[in-house]
């Protein structure tokens, strides 16, 4: 997507960024961190003992001496016991809190792909935003439940050990930090490699989902146009590209956990030989050398996890620049600093010297459209395909904004009204009415969540469809399929004209259906636009004689322009555009 407005570039201002948009992520953070120190300080206690056990109890001076063997073993015990019981509620805690903070997240993400304007929407891939809102979230939350605690837990062991190892012996602790001194720049050389590699591979993901989505959805087409080999072709093309992917950023994440263990190896070598060598020389005890060695091993395990997390963190980051750059993408119909509701009754629609253009630097595809409707009254608009009709529906119902002009509805400018008192107050029905999974009386009820089955019913006998809703074989009940799938494109236009007709709106903007039904769902979706339309604003785009003759006014679209307007009479009867189209629909009728 180009969109992204605030470009986060550094990986330390993407994760401040990221966890400010989802605070339950760092909500009680102090208390996890504090039981992560308490679980790794409970840790080193084993060592601590076992160099005890050692010097002062088996190889004691004056004998082994069972009583310091004793306590410094239950010691041990205890510490093993504290350090598993502060890690699972570490853990637990880490765990609800990621997920409370990535549910937000994807709210959030989810939210404004909904408050984005249709444009965008169109522009950047559908499938793109879904793996936004999913993998790469999912991403995120790999590495804030699983990497995140680790890194955590790692620095705790760093530090401690480091402290108790300068304890025990200065010069050793600073060599062992020396065989380590190459790893580290190392592991930022590794971390900017995978993260670049992580970058392509949530990319590469984002472009096989789209592939994927929209080949599920366009199957029929598919098939029908036997272009399945192409469409394959397309998907082998998009998953071979990810595989491709993935793999060369795995590879260089296993470069980076292998010089890990390489280094983590070398120096638990080393540490052994200058220990021996202090222990030679009379500078350490044994159980100190013992007590040093596992010390190394609790130092060399966070180096080495490290690397592990890289990789994990480095996809995250990936996830969530893309998820900030979806949150980032500016709106383009921006919600009114101070919004007014529309009042109640019939309402006029006015357009006021609108211009709209697609983009900054489209042509115009409206120009200078400047018209009333007065209220209650009805406005067939026809034109060529392509003159400007869909937009103008757009620009009535606000999924876009003029480019300059102004579009009021009930006197107010659109840009000023509050959204939820617009869709109550306006609605659209396009030309194919989108149905969810689930029945009828679902369908009508996601207007009016409050409504029963009985009102459902009601509902279609508004329209003067109850006909057709005794003929379904379970009435309201009747599974509607997924997106409406099980009726014909005709009877989930009833159900959509049923669903707006229970929102009992005040102005209509409706996208006539070309695609022909059979004759007697042609009656019945006629009937019902007749029922809805009554004694409402409406605008109709018509593609039908039949609709043009009913309306009050037409109105002529040609190239963006509104060319002429009148009584479907006048026009006729005037040499003009109109009276052509009206030729040529009278002429198609004839055929
Ligand atoms: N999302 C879009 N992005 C860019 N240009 C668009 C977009 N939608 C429509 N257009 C352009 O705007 C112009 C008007 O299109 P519009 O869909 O309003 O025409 P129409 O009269 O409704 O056509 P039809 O009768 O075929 O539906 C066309 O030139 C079209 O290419």
């Amino acid at each position: 997507m180009s969109a992204g407005a605030t470009k986060v570039t550094s990986d330390r201002g993407t994760l401040r960024r990221g966890l400010s948009l989802a605070p339950e992520m760092t909500k009680g953070f102090g208390w996890t961190l504090l039981l992560a120190l308490v679980a790794t300080s409970s840790q080193v206690i084993v060592p601590l003992t076992l160099q005890r056990a050692i010097d002062h109890g088996i190889l004691a001076p004056g004998g082994v001496d069972l009583g310091v063997v004793r306590w410094t073993c239950a010691l041990a015990a205890l510490g093993v016991v504290v350090a598993g019981v502060c890690s699972y509620v570490m853990n637990v805690r880490l765990f609800r809190a990621s997920e409370r903070g990535l549910a937000t997240l994807r709210r959030k993400a989810f939210a404004h792909v909904h408050a984005l304007s249709t444009l965008t929407l169109n522009a950047s891939r559908r499938g793109s935003m879904v793996s936004r809102v999913t993998s790469d979230v999912d991403q995120i939350s790999m590495f804030v439940q699983r990497g995140g605690m680790m890194l955590i837990v790692s620095i705790g062991q760093l530090l401690v050990a480091t402290i108790l190892m300068l304890w025990y012996s200065g010069p050793l602790a600073i060599f062992v930090w020396i065989c380590f001194l190459p790893l580290f720049f190392l592991l930022r050389y590794f971390q900017r490699l995978v993260g670049r590699a992580y970058a392509v591979v949530r990319e590469r993901v984002a472009d096989m989902l789209s592939t994927i989505s929209e080949s599920v959805a366009g199957a029929a087409t598919v098939r029908l146009f036997g272009i399945q080999p192409r469409t394959q072709e397309r998907m082998d093309d998009a998953i071979e590209a990810q595989r491709k992917a993935a793999i060369g950023a795995q590879i260089r994440a296993v470069g980076a956990f292998v010089s890990g263990q390489g280094v983590s190896g070398a120096a638990l070598i080393l540490v052994i030989i200058a220990g021996a060598w202090m222990g030679a020389n009379g500078h350490m005890t044994i159980g100190e050398i013992t007590a040093f060695v596992f010390l190394t091993n609790l130092f060399t395990q966070p180096v080495q996890t490290a690397t592990e997390v890289l990789n994990d963190l480095q996809n995250a980051l990936a996830g969530w620049r893309r998820v900030i750059e979806l949150l980032d993408t500016p709106l383009e119909v921006v919600p009114p600093a101070q919004p007014q509701s529309l009042s109640a009754g019939a309402k006029s629609v006015q357009l006021d010297h609108v211009d709209f253009a697609y983009s900054t630097d489209a042509d115009l595809v409206l120009r200078d459209v400047d018209a009333t409707i007065a209220p209650g009254t009805s406005v067939a608009v026809v034109g060529e395909t392509g003159s400007g009709k869909s937009t103008l529906a757009k620009l009535l119902t606000r999924l876009v904004d003029p480019t300059s002009g102004v579009v009021l509805v009930g006197g107010l400018d659109l840009r000023d009204v509050d959204d939820a008192s617009l869709r109550e107050a306006v609605a659209y029905l396009p030309q194919e009415g989108f149905l969810f999974t689930g029945t009828i009386a679902d369908n009508v009820r996601f207007a009016r969540p409050d409504l029963d089955d009985a009102g459902v019913e009601r509902a279609f006998v508004g329209i003067g469809c109850e006909d057709w809703l005794v003929r379904q074989p379970e009435g309201v009940r009747t599974e509607v399929g997924a997106r409406g799938s099980r009726l014909s494109a005709g009877e989930r236009q009833i159900v959509a004209l049923a669903r707006t007709y229970v929102t009992d709106p005040d102005v209509l903007i409706l996208d006539e259906a070309t695609s022909s039904v059979d004759p007697s769902t042609d009656v019945a979706v006629g009937r019902a636009l007749d029922e809805l339309m009554r004694g409402r604003t409406s605008v109709v785009i018509a593609h039908r004689l039949a609709t043009a003759e009913k309306a009050d006014e037409v109105w002529v679209m040609d190239a963006g322009r509104l060319v002429q307007r009148g009584s479907h009479v006048e026009l006729v009867g005037a040499d003009g555009p109109y009276r052509r189209l009206h030729e040529g629909w009278v002429a198609s009728h004839a055929e």
